[in-house]
């Protein structure tokens, strides 16, 4: 199992520049194996033309490197809160795709405002509030993921599976770390649709709820609201 999760991660992170979503190596994937308690991640600061599936990092939830000679992603803490507090998934993404960290550094939700999001987001994905300086001095990583988790309070993580954390970029996640690229795709283009539909009409309002309702259900198989 925990093999077969080191190439689902490999081929996850090298999708990242095929579909544009990053620069350098500004971006990371990870993978979670519930049966190992274990999670496979991408190495700081290696470019993507050079990964290995053996420069892959595997840490227990706890962050301790249990597998690989290279530093963790910087944002592995960020990883590890997630997937505590997110239990059905598997994968986890974090970007600076433009569009997306454009509304997240303008600290804005992207609204619901066609069926394209629809299908893939049940309602406006959220930003995050802005980070105390105690949270931004304390762990700073740990930090980032406790405030995700504070915005799905009241939010369920499997209908809207994608953040824009307030001043730095979009996370995403999924049931793994395919599904969850494939989130940060869409999410990219959704944030790059909403503004162009702005700049036609400033005065756009959101997708009726009967219509976001109705894509939740096309492409789901299950009503939003009874989850059957
Ligand atoms: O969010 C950031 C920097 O703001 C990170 O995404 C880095 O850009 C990538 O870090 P590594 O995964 O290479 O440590």
């Amino acid at each position: 199992m925990l093999e077969t999760l080191k190439e689902d991660v490999l081929k996850a992170n090298l999708d990242l520049p095929k579909h544009k979503l990053v620069t350098f190596t500004w971006g990371n994937v990870s993978g979670y194996s519930k049966e190992d308690g274990l999670v496979v991640i991408k190495p700081s600061g290696v470019s993507y033309e050079e990964m290995t599936v053996d420069d892959l990092v595997v840490v227990d939830l706890e962050g301790r490197v249990v597998e690989g000679d290279k530093k963790p992603s910087s944002d592995t803490a960020t990883h590890l809160v997630l997937y505590k507090a997110f239990p059905d998934i598997g994968g986890v993404v974090h970007t600076h795709s433009p569009w997306a960290t454009s509304w997240a550094q303008a600290g804005r939700p992207i609204p619901a405002l066609g069926t394209t999001h629809g299908d893939y987001f049940y309602g406006d994905i959220p930003c995050t509030r802005k980070m105390t300086e105690e949270e931004i001095n304390g762990v700073y990583e740990k930090e980032t993921g406790e405030v995700i988790v504070e915005t799905f309070k009241y939010r369920d993580p499997l209908m809207i599976p994608s953040v824009l954390v307030h001043s730095h970029a979009p996370f995403n996640w999924g049931e793994d770390p395919k599904e969850a690229v494939h989130n940060a795709v869409v999410l990219e283009e959704v944030a790059k649709m909403a503004l162009h539909t702005y700049q036609i009409n400033p005065d756009t309002l959101n997708m009726q709820q009967t219509l976001l309702d109705k894509h939740y259900l096309r492409k789901h198989g299950k009503n939003a609201y009874y989850g059957q």
